[in-house]
Order: structure tokens, then sequence, then C-alpha cells
């Protein structure tokens, strides 16, 4: 037995630090990050079908695969087979974030697809099964698959809940300049310096010393990571940096209001930039 309808929000993720320590065998890169998510991001819903199918609205849903090549569909497929079971699902995703953008869109979605799914089949897996099954289809999928404030290491599937009270009830605002960028190419970009380990305690203290390593890397790729970063300068921000593998840099704020004030200044400027504002999740 399912339900008739279900939604769930692929909330964006947020890296407040992102340190990366070596290069492996694998391809991969040794990081440590925190991880925080904000309270807003892609909708997706679910209605009984017989089988499973996806269609796509949304500011950035054009051009995004339909078929096996969209992550929704690969963590409905992943699940399935996890689980043993043959259910429809007609899944609509609503675009909001911008894609290949360092804010786990795709990541996000994924996870999101794994929470409604296992609500909307009657799964019953745990929070510990629908990581392990997220691991399966990218770095960033198990995080954004509890979209709480993390501490990640290894290629970020290892993690740690993190005692967020240094972040309650901060404002946060995203600004993204319309220039995908693919995080494998920022990866190889990365210049292969250890510059040390991200500092533990509490989370925002931590990313405030730390850095995010990728950012230099970002910029050589994509220059108008650095006007971004300009922009967000002078509003009294606790934090602003790049998120990820970018484009997306974010600002932290102690009070809404500055958040607001400092979107719809950048907004004015910038018309062709993305730019949303709300809370941590
Ligand atoms: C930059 C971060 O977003 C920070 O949270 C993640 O490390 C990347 O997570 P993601 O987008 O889910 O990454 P994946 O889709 O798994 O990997 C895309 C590509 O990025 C590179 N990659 C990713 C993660 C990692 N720890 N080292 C890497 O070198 C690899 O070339 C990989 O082929
Ligand atoms: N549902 C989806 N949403 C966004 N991108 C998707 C989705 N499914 C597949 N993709 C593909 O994944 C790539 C971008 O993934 P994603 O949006 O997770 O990157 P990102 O924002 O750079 O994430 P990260 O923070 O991990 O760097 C694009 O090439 C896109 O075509």
């Amino acid at each position: 037995m399912t339900g008739d309808t279900a939604a769930e929000t692929g909330w964006a993720k947020i890296n407040l630090a992102l340190h990366v320590r070596r290069r492996r065998a694998d391809g991969y890169h040794d990081i440590e990050t925190i991880f925080a998510f904000a309270d807003f991001g892609d909708g997706l819903a679910v209605r009984a079908a017989d089988d499973v199918t996806l269609t796509i609205a949304g500011r950035f849903g054009a051009g995004l695969p339909v078929d096996g090549g969209n992550l929704v569909l690969r963590a409905a497929a992943a699940l399935a087979e996890a689980c043993g079971i043959k259910a429809g699902a007609a899944l609509a995703l609503d675009k909001r974030l911008p894609v290949a953008s360092g804010i786990g869109g795709g990541s996000a979605d994924a996870a999101a697809a794994l929470r409604l799914l296992n609500r909307f089949w009657n799964i019953g897996a745990d929070e510990t099964a629908l990581r392990a099954i997220a691991a399966t289809l990218g770095a960033d999928v198990p995080a954004c698959v509890g979209s709480r404030t993390q501490r990640g290491d290894g290629a970020g599937e290892r993690l740690r809940a993190l005692a967020d009270d240094d972040l309650r009830g901060k404002s946060v605002l995203l600004v993204n300049p319309g220039l995908p960028l693919a995080t494998g190419a920022v990866f190889a970009a990365w210049d292969g310096i250890d510059r040390g380990p991200l500092a533990e305690g509490p989370p925002l203290a931590a990313a405030q010393a730390g850095r995010n390593d990728l950012e230099a890397a970002a910029v050589s790729l994509c220059p108008a990571i650095g006007t971004v970063l300009g922009a967000l300068d002078g509003f009294g921000a606790s934090l602003s940096r790049m998120s990820g593998s970018g484009a997306t840099c974010f600002a932290l704020f102690d009070l809404p209001s500055d958040a607001q004030a400092a979107r719809a200044a950048i907004a004015a400027a910038y018309p062709d930039w993305w730019v949303a504002a709300g809370r941590l999740h």
C-alpha cells in the first residue's frame, strides 16, 4: 500500500568550510568540511503511478535530463533495488536551485527522493540505511539525507552531527553569477597544497577559522566568483565565502534585515544573478 501524494524539499547545501587535504589514488580527494543547509531548496512531489517517471519544472529545470541521468531517478532506482521492491511513482521536480553550482542541487534532490520514496513506498528504512544507498549516488548525497549541520570527512561521506548552537537563527544569503561549474574540473584545478586541518568545535567558529580550499581553483575557472565575493562584502556578514566547488557564494547574518538589505542591493546591482535569502535549516 502506498500513499496518494507526498512531497519533500531538497534543501540547499552550504559548505561553511572546505579543506582539501590530499588527492587520492581513486581520483577523489580527502576533504574536511562543515555542511549546513538553508531552509529553501528544490521541491519534489510524488503521486501514485504504475511506473517510475519524472517531470521537471522551475526556473532551472530546462536542459536537465528526465531519464536515468537525473539523480532523482537514479536515487529511486537505487532505493528500489536495495529494498528489493518494484513500485511506481510519478515524481515532479520543481528546480529552484541553480545547477552545477556548489549547493548540491542534484545531491539534495537525490536525498529528497530517498526520503520521499522511503515514506511513499512504506519502506521504513532508517537514516543509516538511506545514507548507505546515498553514498552510491555522489559524495554530497549522504550529508543531504539528514540535511542538518554535520562535519564531513573522507570524500565527505564520513559524517558526524554537530551541535549547532552558534549557528542557530542565522540568516543566510546565497548568490550565484549564473555560470555552471563542474565539480570534477574544480578539484582537478586544485594546486595540491595541504593547508592544514579544519578545527573541531562549534561550527561557526571552526568555519570562521577555516577556508574553502577550492576557492582559488574555482576563481581561476570562473573569475565572476571574485566579483560575487566582493559584492557580499560590506553588509556586516559574520562569514562569507564560496560554497563547495562553486560558483555559489554564501553570507551568514545575525539579523534577517541585514540579509534582506544585502539581497536587495545585490539583486539590483546584478539583475542576471541568482540571489536567495532565508534562514539556516
Ligand atoms: C565539493 C563538494 O560539493 C563539497 O561538499 C563535494 O566534495 C562534491 O560532491 P559531489 O558533487 O556529490 O561529487 P561527486 O558527484 O561524487 O563527484 C564529482 C567529481 O568531483 C571530484 N571529487 C568529488 C568529491 C571529492 N571528495 N573529491 C573529488 O575529487 C571527482 O572528480 C568526482 O568525479
Ligand atoms: N536533479 C538534478 N539536479 C541538478 N543536476 C542534476 C540533477 N540530476 C543530474 N544532474 C546533473 O548533475 C550535475 C550537477 O550536479 P549538482 O547540481 O549536484 O552540482 P553542484 O551544485 O555543483 O553540487 P556540489 O555542491 O556537490 O558541487 C549536472 O551536470 C546535472 O546535469
